[in-house]
């Protein structure tokens, strides 16, 4: 076999029948005697079928996508995850297939290797500058899950020129059709760069629309779950994102990359209940919303939880059998005062102050001859004197009582938000009409966060392993607070867009929302390569920038097509017309088509398209050929993306918002969901910078 590619192609069947005799071995497996009881039985069956559906072969993704030939045999640590003799295929013994996942022949030798493994990083990382001793770098094209294409790159040869890869480009150009997809073929190297980076620190990434940041993070789940496999079972991860649509867009990356167990949640999510314990019914204003989400309310709750503590005004008196044990009450209140100024949890605090008040009696029991044991000091820890002092000192609280209570009683707030909170903020947080309890209150998603705060204040909020935060830019310092003490223990990777905060506390600064996450001072990193957006698409949202986050750089496209764009402006009677017929045009391409709206047009625009025939899908719902069309509120188009992109009525989109800034942070979101096309269809006068 001298065909280069018929030898590739063998190397496939190969390695999926090595795949196939690998999820066979699995399924003979013979657990009825490994298995020592009926539950560890029950956990191995779990782990076995989920073993044989992660070793499923699934026909139209490619079992490998590269292949790097070194130039010498990687050492022992780079070799990790490709121990054995590497793949036959290639002829060579340092030649490594490129794959989601690892696969190995009846001998353990890797037909595949595991893209995340360190044997693979040259295929993102190495250059013609940096070979990183790899003398052929080979890029696979599949035509619907056939081998019919490769490209080389010979890595270490002076004599051959840096070109742009083919296959690559037409990836990045391939139509979009229902999710979003994994690009584990075609990171970047900046992207793998963050991708890979530790699991020790916290990344985050600025990056303008389409640049990536979306699939890096989910990308670097993937990676850290390979790489930390133990650690992040037992801690776990999670990604958070904007909302439903958002997550149901990008829900099966994971799971594509063999990755089935991450989380996925809003941040309402992350407060809502069991956490909170509250049902969530009511929403604030935007004035509201923002003194509740502001960091000082931090120090608005501690000192209103603390001030719970009240020092005792008696003596403890234990009785036990004919004799009394006397705590006098400036004992128990100097260990109050320690145990405040320890700056514990609340709760533990709590817990520890009737062990404290028993041990200050087995100390007079020593003091009087008795020879007392811990079980002794336990029994008088339970002794009902003791709980009783316990209870007046340091009384439970919970957290939705004690909110409800700040923003009903205007004496109880001010005594511990002054010199914190101004007058008018305050007057700004008061219920207009306070509701008669936690139930009947009408909670809403800041208030839900404050009662997140006051429970970690009393009882440390269990810390996750990594988190994913993306569309970080929209969060309130609170909402910070939130997710970084879900992570206190562990690190986390946080994307945004400063130019596309949309919410009236969006963050200025990165390093500002570093801070507020508990991750002050973690590195920066930019991207600027835009993988969706049409340059000339980009170029006119970009007009946008110097109004909305002035500093921050235009994205640049590296999309070869120079996308469809155009500007229409039309009679305001015509505009649903118009709109219908930019829909029926842009049906007429390939791929998913978004009509994009403000809140405002959406009742006229469904009945224009059902008018029309066009019955339209809502945001994050699959799409099929058959179906094609989303209608999409401007309010819900962030993070995702369509083929052809139909604006409609720009200004209505800015209108929609409370503010000019945030209106045109909205248009710019819109401008720049298309991957191959937008039309602007408009009756209104267009913004100013872009007309
Ligand atoms: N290296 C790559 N190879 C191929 N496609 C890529 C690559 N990087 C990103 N893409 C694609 O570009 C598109 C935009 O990516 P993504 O949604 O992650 O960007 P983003 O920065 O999160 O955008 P936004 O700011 O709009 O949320 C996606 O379709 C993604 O699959």
């Amino acid at each position: 076999m001298s065909d280069p590619l018929a030898r590739e192609r063998s190397h496939l069947a190969a390695s999926r029948a090595a795949l196939r005799a690998m999820r066979a071995d699995v399924e003979a497996l013979d657990l009825r005697d490994v298995a020592a009881n009926w539950v560890n039985a029950e956990a191995l069956h779990h782990q076995v079928s989920e073993r044989i559906k992660a070793l499923a072969d699934l026909s139209h993704t490619p079992l490998f996508f590269g292949r790097l030939d070194y130039l010498h045999a990687p050492g022992a640590e780079a070799a990790e995850g490709a121990e054995g003799e590497p793949a036959a295929g290639g002829g060579s013994t340092d030649t490594f297939y490129i794959g989601r996942r690892h696969v190995h022949d009846g001998d353990g030798d890797p037909m595949v290797i595991d893209w995340r493994a360190p044997v693979s990083q040259p295929f993102y990382q190495a250059s013609k500058k940096t070979p990183m001793d790899v003398g052929l770098r080979r890029r696979f094209g599949y035509t619907g899950g056939e081998l019919t294409a490769y490209e080389d790159e010979k890595l270490s040869d002076p004599t051959e020129a840096e070109q742009t890869s083919k296959l690559l480009q037409s990836e990045i150009e391939r139509p979009r059709v229902g999710p979003m997809r994994d690009i584990v073929a075609t990171i970047q190297p900046e992207q793998d760069e963050i991708v890979r980076a530790g699991i020790g620190g916290t990344v985050c990434v600025q990056g303008a629309p389409g640049t990536g940041k979306t699939a890096v993070g989910l990308h670097r789940v993937a990676y850290l779950l390979y790489a930390h496999r133990e650690r992040l079972a037992r801690s776990g991860t999670l990604v958070i994102g904007p909302n439903r649509s958002f997550l149901h867009y990008i829900e099966q990356v994971l799971p594509a990359l063999g990755e089935l167990q991450v989380a996925q949640a809003t941040v309402e999510d992350l407060v809502a209940r069991p956490a909170t314990g509250v049902e969530v019914r009511g929403a604030d204003s935007a004035d509201v919303a923002r003194v509740k989400g502001d960091a000082r309310m931090a120090e608005v709750l501690r000192r209103a939880l603390r001030s719970h503590v009240t020092p005792p005004t008696e003596a403890c008196v234990v009785v036990r059998g004919s004799r009394r044990w006397r705590v006098p009450a400036y004992e128990i209140e100097e260990t109050v005062a320690e145990l405040l100024a320890r700056d514990i949890r609340y709760g533990a605090a709590r817990d520890a102050l009737p062990q404290r008040i028993a041990h200050a009696v087995l100390v007079r029991m020593e003091q009087a001859g008795e020879a007392p044991d811990d079980r002794v000091q336990d029994a008088v820890a339970r002794n009902p004197a003791v709980k009783a002092a316990v209870k007046a000192i340091w009384p439970p609280v919970d957290p939705a009582k004690l909110v409800l209570r700040l923003l009903s009683d205007a004496d109880f707030l001010a005594a511990h938000a002054d010199g914190i909170l101004t007058a008018d903020e305050q007057k700004t947080l008061l219920w207009a009409k306070p509701p008669r309890s936690v139930k009947s209150a009408k909670w809403s998603p800041p208030d839900a966060v404050l009662i997140d705060e006051a429970a970690d204040l009393i009882e440390r909020t269990h810390s996750l392993g990594h988190v994913v935060l993306d569309e970080a830019q929209d969060l309130s310092p609170m909402q910070y607070r939130a997710v970084g003490r879900r992570c206190t223990t562990g690190s986390a990777t946080i994307l945004g867009d400063l130019a596309q905060g949309t919410t009236p506390w969006a963050t200025s600064s990165w390093d500002e929302a570093l801070t507020h996450l508990g991750k002050p001072g973690s590195t920066v990193e930019e991207l600027t390569q835009g993988f969706r957006v049409p340059r000339e698409v980009i170029a006119y949202a970009s007009r946008l920038l110097p109004a909305i986050a002035p500093g921050l750089s235009e994205a640049t496209s590296i999309r070869e097509a120079a996308g469809d764009f155009a500007v229409r402006a039309v009679a305001a009677a015509e505009l649903d017309a118009a709109v219908i017929t930019a829909c029926h045009e842009a049906l007429s391409h390939e791929g998913s088509i978004g009509l994009i709206a403000a809140e405002a047009r959406l009742p006229a625009l469904a009945a224009a398209l059902t008018e029309a025939g066009l019955t339209p899908l809502s945001p994050g719902e699959e799409t099929s050929p058959e179906a094609r069309l989303t209608l999409v509120p401007a309010t819900l188009a962030k993070g995702l993306e369509y083929d052809y992109v139909v604006l409609d009525e720009p200004a209505a989109v800015v209108d929609g918002e409370p503010d000019e800034r945030t209106g045109l942070r909205r248009l710019y979101v819109a401008l720049t969901r298309a991957v191959s096309g937008l039309t602007v269809v408009h009756a209104a006068p267009l913004p100013e910078r872009l007309a």
